[in-house]
């Protein structure tokens, strides 16, 4: 199997090119090569795949063989490897995603690469059942939540995938390890659910750390960071548009006020090729 590997912002992934679907045993094949010690290592495999609807189809298998329904950083690299090499010749693409629909991407170009990505990644949904959480609730904002005696408050934003925001002191140096696995198999989250940690330290800037569904402690998360936001500008606490500074780096999210869309503007690398 011929690879490309790239990321976004430190989330790395096994970029998959040419295949007509998604292998059979496509779970297997993330748990085997996402190893970081016995093969290539990454959070993730990508396949880029022929879309009826779209420009290209995007599947991605989390490193624990599960799949989830987006990932914002994967459709960053996707993008940039479509058009790296010449798949495409356009600037103005879309992207068909298993669970957030078709997604618009704007490509900026310069040299010949793409250097940053902004992508539309459409309406966040916020109903407590539908994100999912056990919440019948609209909306599931600053919601206390007990694991192992201690009480943590979230709120809950799915885009296309599940998160939930917990507000803490000091993201940076939060103890991720030992409360992220705990949140993600919580059973108020049926589907599990991506966990993120956030210090807010102006209404423009958010310090956010992520344990995720499925891949642990990434550098980075595209659709954590829109989640993110989403909460921030729910509970009071930021303004439409603000950075979220990642472990891996910055990206900038706006969630419009007209369309409800959030906007997420990010870089994507690629970093080498192989075949396994
Ligand atoms: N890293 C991603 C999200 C990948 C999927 C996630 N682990 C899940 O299971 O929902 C991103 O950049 O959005």
């Amino acid at each position: 199997m011929n690879f490309t590997k790239m990321h976004g912002l430190g989330n790395d992934f096994i970029v998959v090119a040419g295949e007509k679907e998604l292998p059979a045993d496509a779970d297997q094949r993330a748990i085997q090569l996402c190893n970081r010690f016995f093969s290539i290592g990454a959070d993730g495999i990508v396949y880029i795949l022929p879309s009826d609807n779209a420009d290209f189809k995007m599947r991605i298998i989390n490193s624990d063989g599960s799949e989830p329904e987006q990932c914002g950083n994967a459709i960053r690299c996707v993008s940039k490897y479509v058009y790296d090499h010449k798949l495409i010749d356009k600037t103005e693409i879309t992207v068909e995603t298993l669970g957030a629909g078709v997604q618009k991407v704007q490509l900026n170009v310069q040299d010949g690469k793409v250097r940053t990505v902004r992508v539309d990644m459409g309406q966040p949904i916020l109903n407590g059942l539908q994100v999912p959480t056990t919440v019948d609730e609209a909306k599931v904002i600053n919601y206390p939540i007990e694991v192992d005696g201690k009480e943590f408050r979230f709120t809950a934003v799915s885009m296309g995938n599940p998160h939930c925001v917990i507000y803490v002191e000091d993201a940076v140096n939060f103890d991720l390890a030992t409360w992220g696995p705990k949140l993600e198999v919580h059973p108020m989250f049926p589907r599990k659910i991506n966990v993120e940690f956030a210090t807010v330290k102006n209404r423009a800037y958010t310090d956010m750390r992520v344990w995720e569904r499925g891949a642990g402690p990434t550098l980075a998360c595209g659709t954590g960071a829109c989640a993110t936001l989403v909460s921030s500008v729910l509970n009071g606490l930021t303004d439409r548009e603000a950075t979220v500074s990642l472990k891996g780096g910055e990206l900038f999210i706006e969630w419009n006020e007209a369309d409800n869309h959030v906007y997420m503007t990010g870089p994507a690398e690629e970093v080498f090729t192989g075949t396994v």
